[in-house]
């Protein structure tokens, strides 16, 4: 991609490339001290790579792309090369942050910032040559300035003159700014669903990059992000008429037992029955699934045609999960017509299938064009769906259609961009407004309070029918969750029965795991039993590399199977194919019906090693050679995991610290256990990833607010 005339005004020396670099690198340095805005061009990504640490080719080219197209956009005469230069460090930043989960970059996060500066660099190593300078940002006024400039932002919405004042008052107050500018302050929300803007940002009018308040979003992902408020304002304005006579007499055959105490289930039934899109949030064995098993009975009840049903997961096992769930509540639902019981659906598949995505994204059967023919659709483990894949779903529903969506908000963001659920379901729920109080007071006689800042929408359960009491696994879930180092500490330390930590995962550990946990695996007599087993523990990883990451781990972990003499050599077959290995499957095979995640286990059928799969209706066998892309599985990443339980978990940490250690990450692995966990980390890098709260930038929760209050 040519697109020198960028870079006209540096000097055309015949200076080796070293030197060149040298010179470049003091230009800066010099530079920056004087002036705000600094010209820092590159030929080519070779020359950005010498200046920034750990920039990657994508960010560069997207980059260089949008400043190539931004200049056939704009008059020229008043923007200056430093100006252009500014807006390339942005998209690399964008770029960069789009691939850790953020749907955009708030400026105030990185006003004044210097980024990608090398260790070396800041230690006054300068003359070395792999020191980076890095890129100092500007202050937020003259950012927000220069992409104004470039005509970049909504045009609907002018930039507030007293932001700019308030930057000019230096670095003191820009933490104090930041903080407020990053809240949801209506005020400052200029409208984020006005068509009048949306319309003007649209892909033929050539703007790559919205700057929205103090907000930069590629476009792509600032549409997403207007087209799913726009839709859940749509679905929030859906209200279903019902006979409160009825539905009163239904909720107390559904909730017998409800005593004085809020039942919160009931009030998340009684709460969903007359709206268009419903939250039910909670964390591990809080009763979501029995809650929307009674509420679909109730719904059931209530209409008068069919209603149909779709529900759907964003992985096969959670898909799968959440059938046996729901068989296994509808079969707790003694007190109902067994008429309406059969009327509620088993079958839940997975988000792609019900959508119809095929290999690549944009083939999508179901869409704004053709919609999916239901009247409901049930969406669980939510947390785990991206931006655009919500957005994807939204577009197929019908407009009478209602969404319930289930999940726990702590869990792990969504691997891609986005952090939908939190976003759409902030906790703890705030409560709700007036007259929804009222109505789920005359339906259900719980006197819930009606509160200001409502989310009608949200029901948040918040007792644990599986960890009531002092249950470890619980217990050290909530303190991780909460960042109480000093408990989650404590919790490692106190020996209990139903939490073991170590710091560090020795081969006399695994040893012993492995004994314990996957020589019944071996010793099964039969695929089933073997099934049973593999169900009863996991192994499982934050990382797929180094010594703690998931490939070392599963090697050790055949090594050590090995040793114990478990692994049988089949003739006729290779080393690493054996009865009682576990695979999983990493790519989507529409044809055969097996999706990422989905676990088999290589076994002998009549002689012959095949792959089974479990399947509602028994074992499905494969034969080796059919296999789709898959990976050997005794441990799998926590994120992997997601919408998995297992009766025994151990997590292993690396003995490093990093960025991707959160709580949130902690928490969703730790819930993966029913019973017992064991951790497997050192102090220090317990207490940092404890310490560490996952935050996805993201403008969706304040254009929420701003629809909740138009109201
Ligand atoms: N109100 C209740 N009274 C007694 N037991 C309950 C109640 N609600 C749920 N349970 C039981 O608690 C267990 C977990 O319930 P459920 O599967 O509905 O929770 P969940 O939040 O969907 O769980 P998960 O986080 O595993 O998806 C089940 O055994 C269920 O029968």
């Amino acid at each position: 991609m040519e697109n020198l005339d960028l870079f006209d005004d540096l000097p055309a020396s015949p200076r080796s490339p070293q030197k060149e670099l040298k010179a470049a690198q003091q230009n800066q340095q010099q530079s920056s001290a004087a002036s705000c805005l600094v010209a820092q061009s590159y030929r080519h990504f070779g020359q950005a790579q010498a200046m920034l640490e750990a920039i990657q080719p994508i960010d560069y080219y997207l980059a260089d792309k949008v400043v190539f197209c931004q200049r056939q956009q704009v008059p020229l005469n008043n923007i200056s090369p430093a100006e252009f230069d500014l807006l390339f460090h942005t998209v690399v930043l964008l770029s960069e942050q789009l691939r850790c989960g953020h749907t955009c970059i708030y400026l105030s996060d990185y006003a004044q910032t210097t980024c990608w500066q090398s260790a070396s660099w800041q230690k006054n190593n300068q003359d070395e040559l792999a020191a980076k300078p890095g890129y100092t940002f500007p202050t937020m006024a003259i950012w927000q300035q220069v992409l104004q400039r470039l005509q970049l932002d909504l045009p609907a919405l002018s930039t507030e003159q007293e932001s700019l004042e308030a930057d000019s008052h230096g670095s003191q107050e820009r933490a104090q700014e930041k903080s407020q500018e990053r809240s949801p302050d209506k005020s400052q929300i200029s409208s984020p669903v006005n068509s009048q803007s949306s319309e003007a940002v649209k892909p033929q009018n050539g703007q790559l990059i919205v700057l929205e308040q103090q907000r930069v979003y590629l476009r792509r992902y600032w549409q997403f992000e207007v087209e799913l408020a726009q839709a859940l304002q749509q679905k929030r304005q859906l209200s279903f008429a019902i006979d409160l006579a009825k539905a009163q007499a239904i909720l107390q055959a559904l909730f017998p037992q409800s005593t004085q105490v809020i039942d919160w289930q009931q009030v998340a039934v009684a709460n969903a029955l007359n709206k268009g899109v419903a939250v039910i949030c909670g964390g591990p064995g809080t009763g979501k699934t029995t809650t929307v098993v009674r509420l679909l009975a109730a719904l059931i009840s209530l209409q008068t045609a069919d209603l149909k049903i779709a529900m759907a997961a964003p992985t096969g096992k959670a898909a799968q999960r959440l059938s046996e769930s729901i068989i296994n509540a509808k079969g707790k639902l003694s007190q109902v017509d067994p008429a309406i019981v059969s009327q509620i659906p088993e079958q839940a598949q997975t988000l792609h299938r019900l959508l119809g995505i095929r290999q690549q994204p944009h083939l999508v059967k179901y869409d704004q064009q053709r919609q999916l023919d239901c009247d409901l659709v049930l969406l669980d483990e939510a947390s785990m769906v991206d931006l655009p894949l919500m957005v994807r779903l939204f577009r197929a529903l019908p407009t009478h259609c209602r969404v319930i969506m289930l999940g726990d908000a702590d869990q792990l963001p969504s691997v891609a961009a986005g952090s939908v659920l939190a976003d759409i379901a902030p906790l703890p729920h705030q409560g709700y407004s007036q007259a929804n109080a009222s109505y789920i007071a005359q339906l259900t006689g719980s006197s819930v309070s009606g509160v200001a800042n409502a989310c009608d929408y949200l029901s948040q359960l918040k007792f644990s029918h599986r960890f009531k009491g002092d249950e470890g696994v619980g217990l050290l879930a909530k303190a991780v969750i909460n960042g109480n180092v000093k408990d989650a500490c404590a919790l490692l330390a106190s020996q209990r029965q139903d939490i073991y930590s170590s710091q560090t995962l020795d081969d006399q550990q695994l040893a012993h795991l492995v004994r314990t946990y996957l020589k019944p695996v071996f010793n099964a007599d039969n695929v089933q039993t073997a099934f049973n087993a593999l169900s009863q523990f996991r192994l499982l990883a934050a990382v797929r590399q180094g010594e703690q990451g998931v490939e070392q781990l599963n090697h050790k972990v055949e090594s050590q199977l090995r040793r114990q003499g478990l692994i049988k050599r089949l003739a006729g077959y290779a080393d690493n194919l054996y009865a009682g290995k576990p695979v999983m499957i990493t790519e989507n095979s529409y044809g055969l019906n097996l999706f990422n995640g989905d676990i088999g286990l290589l076994w002998l059928n009549q002689g012959k090693l095949m792959v089974a799969f479990e399947q509602a209706d028994g074992i499905r066998w494969l034969s080796l050679a059919r296999l789709p892309a898959y990976e050997t599985v005794y441990a799998m990443t926590i994120h992997k995991t997601q919408g998995s339980e297992f009766t025994h978990v151990a997590l292993v940490l690396p003995d490093k610290d990093s960025k991707v250690l959160s709580r949130e990450l902690l928490y969703t692995g730790i819930t993966r256990a029913k019973q017992t966990v064991q951790i497997y980390a050192n102090d220090q890098v317990w207490h940092n990833s404890v310490t560490r709260k996952v935050e996805r930038s993201s403008g969706l929760r304040d254009r929420l607010c701003l629809t909740e209050n138009m109201e």
